[in-house]
């Protein structure tokens, strides 16, 4: 069988340019998660772990660890921001823009790499773009070729400056950076097999694997480093890498998290996660990276495009719409503002509800509000405001910020909501921690009634109804769902249908 195929052009016809074989995997994998209750009750939930389970940490140096695992936290860990730019003297500022873009994908560190007079200089830090970053730091990040990475991590703790990316290591023929936003399913077995022949680990993070991987293979030029290392990696990536002289972008054969590439007037290329991100930095939407394609940006910005093999159908993550991405991006080829109104009005047709109002619990319930207040002819109020000053609360990394950062983030506005019957959309359900807070705050407040009404779907409802206080809730069936979105996705966090799980790699080494 084909190994990769070289894309003509930017179609989708490629050619072939060379062969190896490559085995199918589909089985669904289930996560339990404790959800405790305000009557101390636990709920067992399916895991929200989309198409990339989290790894049980068993290789020597996890185990062996200094860092503060502090919680075993199943849940869906799928976000982190990237970015790369290619033929612009400002790389690193417009790297810096995009992060800032990208900042709701991750929260728990950002960094940039840039390559002058041939060598990577990298700068990282915990927290946020603007925290990590300012003008003395931008300085000394010259040259026209930059990646940047915001994150949330999947492997490794959140807390350790080593984890955060993007990475850098040197092997025999360069050096070589990588961001990556994904979770790689076989980081385990790698792992182990890499540090049983010697290899020694400086983080904590599935994604360094991928550098030992380039750096071990046989193949050459570095492209088919690069494709080879894919051919072993399993899972979800969306990544950027950058060497002395090139930009390469590679999206998983299955297209879990999204990847787009866009140009500056200047004839930049940008590639980022979202859309939003390109708009930052005016550069004009080219077309989405392809599930499975390697693309090459060169000193001289020629691009060539590989395409890994075999190719997969898209099982994108629905959670990108749901949650994830901003409203103002346009992801896997679909305006994220039209899917979450659309599922506001589908749940308003199915779950109505007796209110004076709709209101939404900001910032992510807005759009999906808004869509089930105009299907239910309602008005839509803010009964809620959000705080500029906190963060998502959802990716931060342990449930005792999450606990505080809902209180700090969200306030009722009590002369909108005494007395009144309300509608209260969300997009999402996944620890309870928000939507069990929202309605004891309303209800504080002076709601008569709180009616929960969430735009996807979960299991357990009537026990989460009682848990959270509401008088009553309702999800957007998956079925719904499914009917919006149609196929291509990855419903796995509902379904319990993963479409990628660990099997055993090729090794030629
Ligand atoms: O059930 P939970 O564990 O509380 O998680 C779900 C909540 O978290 C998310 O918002 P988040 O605060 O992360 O982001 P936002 O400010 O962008 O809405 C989501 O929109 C829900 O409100
Ligand atoms: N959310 C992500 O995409 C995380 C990337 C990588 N697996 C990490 O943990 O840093
Ligand atoms: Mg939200």
């Amino acid at each position: 069988m084909a190994r990769i195929q070289i894309f003509s052009s930017f179609t989708e016809k490629p050619h072939v340019f060379s062969s190896h074989s490559f085995s199918s995997f589909t089985r669904p994998y289930y996560f339990p998660v404790h959800f405790k209750t305000n009557t101390s009750k636990s709920l067992k939930f399916q895991s929200k772990i989309s198409c990339a389970y989290k790894p049980t940490l068993n290789s020597a140096s996890e185990i062996n660890s200094n860092e503060n695992f502090n919680e075993i936290d199943d849940k869906l860990r799928e976000e982190c921001g990237v970015a790369g730019i290619y033929g612009d003297p400002e790389a690193s500022r417009l790297c810096y823009l995009a992060l800032h873009a990208l900042q709701h994908r991750g929260q728990e560190g950002a960094g940039i790499v840039t390559v002058h007079d041939n060598i990577l200089k990298s700068i990282t830090g915990l927290g946020l773009v603007s925290e990590v970053f300012n003008e003395s730091k931008l300085d000394q990040l010259h040259g026209n070729l930059s990646i940047g990475h915001v994150r949330y991590s999947t492997s490794g703790s959140s807390s350790v400056l080593k984890n955060i990316q993007p990475f850098v290591a040197s092997y025999r023929f360069g050096s070589v950076g990588i961001a990556h936003n994904g979770n790689l399913v076989n980081y385990n077995l790698l792992r182990n097999f890499l540090e049983e022949r010697g290899s020694i680990f400086n983080t904590s993070s599935d994604t360094e694997v991928i550098l030992h991987l380039i750096a071990k293979s046989k193949a050459r030029p570095f492209i088919l480093r690069i494709i080879d290392t894919c051919e072993k990696i399993q899972g979800a990536y969306s990544m950027v890498f950058i060497t002395e002289d090139k930009l390469v972008a590679v999206r998983d054969p299955y297209g879990f998290r999204p990847l787009v590439m866009g140009r500056r007037s200047n004839g930049a290329y940008v590639f980022a996660s979202e859309t939003c991100a390109l708009d930052l930095v005016d550069a004009t939407f080219e077309r989405e990276v392809y599930p499975g394609e390697v693309i090459v940006v060169e000193k001289d910005l020629s691009v060539q495009s590989f395409c890994l093999m075999p190719r997969r159908d898209r099982k994108a993550c629905v959670f990108e719409h749901i949650y994830f991405s901003l409203p103002n991006s346009v992801v896997f080829g679909l305006s994220v503002y039209q899917a979450r109104s659309e599922f506001g009005k589908i749940l308003a047709m199915e779950s109505p509800a007796e209110c004076d109002f709709v209101i939404a619990v900001p910032y992510s319930g807005v759009v999906a509000a808004l869509g089930y207040a105009s299907e239910a002819g309602k008005s839509f109020e803010l009964g809620l405001i959000r705080s500029h000053y906190v963060g998502r609360t959802f990716i931060e990394p342990t449930q005792g910020i999450r606990d505080i950062a809902v209180e700090l983030k969200l306030a009722p506005v009590k002369a909108v909501i005494e007395g009144k019957n309300v509608v209260v959309v969300d997009d999402s359900i996944v620890r309870g921690t928000t939507s069990k807070k929202i309605v004891k705050l309303l209800k504080e407040a002076g709601a008569k009634e709180v009616h929960m009404r969430i735009a996807t779907d979960i299991l357990s409802v009537e026990q989460l109804c009682d848990s959270i206080g509401a008088d009553s809730l309702a999800f957007l069936p998956l079925e719904k769902l499914k009917n919006v979105m149609g196929d291509g996705y990855c419903y796995a966090c509902f379904d319990g249908k993963y479409p990628v799980l660990p099997q055993p790699v090729e090794w030629d080494y």
